[in-house]
């Protein structure tokens, strides 16, 4: 057994304010997305990976990611991030397991993946995701309305998983319903199935700002140190 990991990287990256796509973006010499594939080509679980990019990028991600002897098809992007997770499920080979994760999250971890695997297998939809560490306050404009409960709330990350049927299901009336959606498990909220949750980390950020390229490097630096 073993599945597909489903990467959109087909973003603009407007919030890092760089000249170019993010996932080009070097953290310690080595572009944001070959950090991402690279963690998919060491999981012994993962069989197939498929990366979505825009058309006149679809050369350079080639190039970068010539070392992965997973990597399946470069599938061209649509404008939104569910556009370009949609192009991969059509194209993709059939496989009973699916992942989809950020191009623009280089930290997974094995553990996370791990625990993502052991639970799709019985669940068919499973998240990921951290506690928030700071106290939470619903607001209108700069008056707070209330407290949100912590106990009821996660932080969340990508990957997650799924039994490919219900991720096909859930795209399909996603679009039938013109759902818009900023993760795919709300497309499986949408039927009215359950999602489960496992522990993510704190390290597993999405590298969003120029903020986070600092993090980045940090969090990379203090990996390698305790290999
Ligand atoms: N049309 C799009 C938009 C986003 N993504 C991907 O979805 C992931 C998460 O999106 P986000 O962090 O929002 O990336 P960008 O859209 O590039 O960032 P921004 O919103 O700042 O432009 C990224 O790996 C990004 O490349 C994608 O494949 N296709
Ligand atoms: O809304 P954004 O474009 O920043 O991000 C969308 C998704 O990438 C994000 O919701 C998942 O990573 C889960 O947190």
């Amino acid at each position: 057994m073993s599945y597909t990991v489903l990467i959109p990287a087909a973003g603009s990256g407007k919030r890092m304010g760089a000249p170019q796509n993010k996932m080009l973006l070097p953290l310690l010499d080595i572009p944001i997305i070959v950090h991402t594939v690279e963690q998919f080509e060491a999981d012994e679980n993962c069989a197939a990976i498929y990366v979505a990019t825009k058309r006149d990028e679809r050369e350079i991600f080639s190039e970068i990611l010539s070392f992965s002897s997973k990597l399946k098809e470069i599938v061209d992007g649509g404008d939104e991030r569910q556009d370009s997770i949609y192009n991969m499920l059509q194209q993709m080979e059939e496989h009973e397991w699916v992942m989809v994760h950020d191009g623009a999250r280089p930290f997974i971890s094995k553990s996370v993946l791990n625990a993502l695997y052991e639970s799709v297998q019985t669940n068919d939809a499973v998240i990921c995701g951290v506690r928030p560490k700071d106290t939470l306050k619903r607001v209108n404009q700069d008056i707070v309305k209330d407290t949100v409960n912590r106990d009821e709330v996660i932080m969340v990350h990508t990957p997650q998983a799924f039994s490919y049927t219900l991720l096909k299901r859930a795209y399909e009336h996603a679009y039938a319903q013109n759902l818009v959606v900023t993760d795919d498990s709300m497309m499986v909220e949408a039927l009215g199935e359950r999602v489960h949750v496992v522990e993510s980390d704190y390290n597993n950020i999405k590298i969003t700002t120029q903020d986070d390229m600092l993090t980045g490097e940090r969090i990379l630096l203090g990996r390698d140190n305790h290999v």
